[in-house]
């Protein structure tokens, strides 16, 4: 039987909009499909990535050097864990990629965007694509939230690392930075309310993948957010 075609989504939003929520019921729902799922994250995802995230989250730094590091990481991680998956024809669900490097280090830091499109030509350029085509996700679910709701729920959650503990200002800035992201690429794009009950966004969640064809609709009814 022949392989089905990989498949990557990311999920996107500011902190606390309610991304890891929801993503390991995703991979839950594919699973229960058949499907093989590579669950990962950025900044990390491999070893190397895993600790250069431990800088760029706890590490006093400018913007260039965040940038750099994000890259540097995206580019271990997708040679080592999303390219491999996605040829094995594997879901690879990504929590957070490069349009959280647009909405953060360009929007929220105010930092070059040209230069960050120029790392995102070098980084996502990969042997098994096209010339001159990227790897991007198929599909990108933004979870779109109030920063002021955010904070509430981070707040009540944990420790804030150095992203979480900018003020509200910073995620105005990294929400219109995921806006103008959205704006540029609506087929890519599903936007999230996600100022709704878990179960609400859920809904909205499967209801993307089926309108595509990559859930059945009985599998999305049986699974659920933890
Ligand atoms: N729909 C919801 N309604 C109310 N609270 C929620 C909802 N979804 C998630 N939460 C809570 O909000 C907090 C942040 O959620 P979560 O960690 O899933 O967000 P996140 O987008 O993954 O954040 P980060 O990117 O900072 O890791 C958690 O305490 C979670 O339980
Ligand atoms: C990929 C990426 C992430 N960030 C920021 C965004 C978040 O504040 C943290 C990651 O924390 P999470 O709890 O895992 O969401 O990193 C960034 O600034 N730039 C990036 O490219």
């Amino acid at each position: 039987m022949q392989a089905p075609r990989g498949l990557f989504i990311s999920f996107e939003g500011i902190d606390g909009a309610g991304k890891s929520s929801h993503i390991a019921a995703l991979a839950d729902a594919f699973r229960a499909q058949g499907r093989t799922v590579t669950q990962t994250r950025e900044p990390g995802g491999t070893p190397v990535a895993e600790r250069l995230r431990e800088l760029v989250l706890h590490e006093d730094m400018d913007a260039l050097t965040e940038a750099l590091l994000v890259f540097a990481g995206r580019r271990d991680h997708l040679r080592r864990v999303i390219e491999p998956a996605l040829a094995r024809g594997e879901v690879v669900l990504c929590d957070r990629f490069t349009d959280a490097t647009f909405a953060y280090q360009g929007a929220g830091r105010g930092f070059d965007t040209g230069v960050l499109a120029a790392l995102e030509q070098w980084v996502q350029s990969s042997d098994g694509l096209p010339t001159g085509q990227l790897r991007q996700p198929d599909m990108t679910l933004w979870f779109e939230l109030a920063p002021e709701v955010a904070a509430q729920r981070l707040a009540a959650a944990r420790a804030p690392d150095r992203f979480e503990a900018e003020p509200a200002a910073f995620f105005a800035r990294v929400h219109a930075g995921y806006a103008q992201r959205a704006a540029a690429a609506p087929a890519r794009f599903v936007r999230i309310a996600a100022d709704a009950t878990r179960h609400a966004v859920w809904q909205q969640i499967t209801a993307a993948m089926v309108r595509r064809g990559w859930l059945a609709i009985m599998v999305a009814a049986q699974v659920g957010p933890r």
